[in-house]
């Protein structure tokens, strides 16, 4: 059986990677083949996306990390490009700090509409969260620290094995029952909402030698050097750009969402204790 992966990770903490890496080892146990590719950026994957003739693949996988309870947009833009995939059997999965919302759900039904069949998918696995929120606590949510796991990586391999035989089956159904998951924090955090809500990119001219590393790592090339660097258009706010940038040049303000998840931590943390329902 000949199968494919395309995914996209951060390359901060690659939590994606590892287990697409799992997901491919055990697709190709028994002989099997498994080409695993990395998405990027936005124009660079759009061509690569229309050289692959998917039509020569039996399975085709797609792997992303949970951006605010989606998938990142750009991903999504890049699936509205696929080609058609009728007679293709396909696979999903995605890593979280925890909540993946409505991330797999919103995929397939672009993928639908490309005549994908899905038969099976993940968004249960955790993957260690570095976003700018936590800062104030130590740069992650504490409780995907370590993740994905060892054992979570196994069960990626296991699954990559299981899918073999999903996907020989002819009768293998659709998989849709989580596919409904969809989740009020996916429908609050609107990509217009998470532009207003997220810091503005502050760019400390002092500090910042024109390196351009920030504009290479830019997965939608919203950051053009001017000669300094220059938010063009609006991004996925994943904020690689100031996390990545040598010089620290880039200097987001995130108080706002700082106090944010500190109420969020401390509502939870009463709530455990059974301080308020
Ligand atoms: C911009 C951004 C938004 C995120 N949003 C969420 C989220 O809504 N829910 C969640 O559980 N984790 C969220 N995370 C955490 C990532 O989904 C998680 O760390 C993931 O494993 C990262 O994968 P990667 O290392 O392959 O990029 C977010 C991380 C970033 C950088």
């Amino acid at each position: 059986m000949k199968s494919i992966i395309l995914y996209y990770s951060q390359c901060v903490t690659g939590n994606t990677e590892k287990i697409a890496k799992r997901i491919a080892e055990g697709l190709r146990s028994g002989g099997n083949t498994c080409d695993l590719i990395k998405l990027r950026k936005y124009a660079r994957d759009l061509e690569l996306v229309r050289t692959i003739d998917f039509h020569t693949y039996d399975l085709l996988g797609i792997g992303v990390p949970v951006y605010y309870f989606h998938p990142p947009y750009h991903i999504l833009h890049l699936l509205e490009e696929f080609p058609r995939l009728d007679g293709i059997k396909g696979f999903l999965f995605c890593t979280s700090g925890g909540n993946p919302g409505s991330t797999l759900y919103q995929m397939k039904l672009v993928l639908d509409k490309k005549g994908l069949k899905i038969i099976d998918g993940c968004d249960r696995w955790i993957g260690h969260d570095v976003h700018q929120m936590y800062s104030r606590r130590g740069g992650h949510l504490e409780s995907s620290a370590g993740h994905p796991t060892e054992e979570e990586l196994e069960q990626a391999r296991r699954f990559g094995e299981r899918l073999i035989e999903k996907a020989r089956d002819p009768d293998t159904p659709e998989k849709t029952d989580f596919w409904t998951r969809d989740n009020e924090s996916a429908r609050m955090w609107t990509f217009e909402g998470i532009q207003r809500w997220f810091p503005e990119f502050k760019l400390n001219k002092d500090k910042c030698t024109r390196c351009g590393k920030c504009a290479e790592i830019c997965p939608v090339d919203s950051i053009i050097l001017d000669p300094y660097p220059r938010w063009t258009k609006d991004c996925d706010r994943c904020y690689i750009c100031e996390l990545m940038c040598p010089e620290k040049a880039i200097e987001c303000d995130w108080s706002k969402q700082c106090d944010y998840i500190e109420s969020l931590m401390e509502r939870r943390k009463k709530i455990k204790e059974g301080d308020i329902s």
